[in-house]
């Protein structure tokens, strides 16, 4: 597969902040890119510096081989950007948002067919300000599709919407991608970022500790399994702990949490029985890309800003 996308040891910096520091990637024609990290990774200012709105202390970025901050209008029918914060006026009209949107490119998009596909027809004529939160989510997609580009960068796209709404955006991705169109899509949600990516960047503090599919990046996590029951008598964390298939045992209010390797469960749950000891509501989970995150970089992905722990 051509790559749509290269990014080479891109670094920006705002004053004395490095905010993308050495940052390389590639994103392949056709494929849901993603990428994943905590607030303040430096998630946004890498996809405004693919889009051409920053420019890059250094590094090297080729968009459908174009450069970005050279080949401008170039680059404007090619990729579609929905950013984070995307703004309208607050009288503008849904229809009129798509029509003024799409007189700004030569060859756009039936911008109708775009507002009948994202469920907003019989929001054509209401104004921006009277949208909910998941009618101006979906508006902001259809801007972003409205010059029928090659590639869309969706930033934060579910951000602050309830989970059904963020279903029904994540089935709409699905169906803009099986139209053909490469998709960069930024989130710090890893359900998200689990479902819908083909594969993904990993972004911690300005760099990339890892890309792969998130099947690939939950097998590095060394956790194969994760065990989680309520004993039903008080039990000692030793009787786990000493056991050579347990890397780690918590607690979880009245859960015990046991991670392991693949023969995890049999050890646990012969030491349980010898101890008289019920496990209940017993639940077997993989590792997660939360998991795999934390192995990488020692931190959580809902951690707020790039110091937390
Ligand atoms: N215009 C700016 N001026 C100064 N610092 C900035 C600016 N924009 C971002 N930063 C800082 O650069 C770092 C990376 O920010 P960026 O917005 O790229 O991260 P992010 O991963 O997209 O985070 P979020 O998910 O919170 O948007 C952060 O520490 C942020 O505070």
């Amino acid at each position: 597969m051509p790559a749509v996308i290269e990014v080479r040891n891109l670094r920006k910096r705002y004053d004395d902040k490095i905010a993308v520091d050495d940052v390389s990637l590639t994103v392949q024609e056709g494929e849901i890119f993603g990428i994943l990290g905590p607030n303040g990774a430096g998630k946004t200012t890498t996809v405004e510096c693919i889009a051409g709105l920053r420019t890059p202390d250094r590094g090297e970025i080729t968009v459908c081989g174009l450069d970005p901050r050279r080949d401008r209008a170039g680059l404007t029918r090619r990729l579609g950007v929905q950013l984070q914060a995307g703004c309208l006026p607050d009288r503008l009209q849904v229809a009129e948002a798509l029509e003024l949107y799409s007189s700004f490119y030569p060859a756009p998009a039936d911008w109708r067919a775009l507002m009948d596909d994202l469920g907003l027809a019989a929001k054509a004529k209401t104004a921006y300000a009277k949208l909910s939160g998941g009618q101006k989510q979906r508006l902001s997609i259809a801007l972003a599709l409205v010059g029928d580009p090659r590639v869309a960068i969706l930033d934060e796209l579910t951000t602050g919407l309830d989970p059904q709404a963020r279903r029904d955006t994540w089935a709409l991705i699905e169906g803009v991608r099986s139209r053909g169109v490469t998709i960069v899509l930024v989130t710090h949600f890893m359900e998200e970022a689990e479902r819908l990516c083909d594969r993904l960047a990993l972004i911690d503090a300005g760099r990339v500790v890892a890309v792969d599919t998130p099947a690939g990046l939950t097998e590095r996590a060394r956790i194969e399994q994760r065990i989680r029951f309520r004993p039903s008598r008080p039990l000692d964390d030793h009787l786990l702990t000493s056991l050579p298939d347990v890397s780690g045992v918590t607690r979880r209010g009245e859960f015990v949490i046991v991670d392991g390797n693949d023969n995890a469960l049999n050890a646990v749950t012969t030491v349980l029985a010898r101890n008289r000891i019920v496990a209940e509501r017993l639940r077997v989970e993989q590792a997660s890309l939360e998991d795999a995150f934390v192995e990488l970089t020692g931190r959580h992905l809902d951690a707020v800003g790039p110091d937390a722990k």
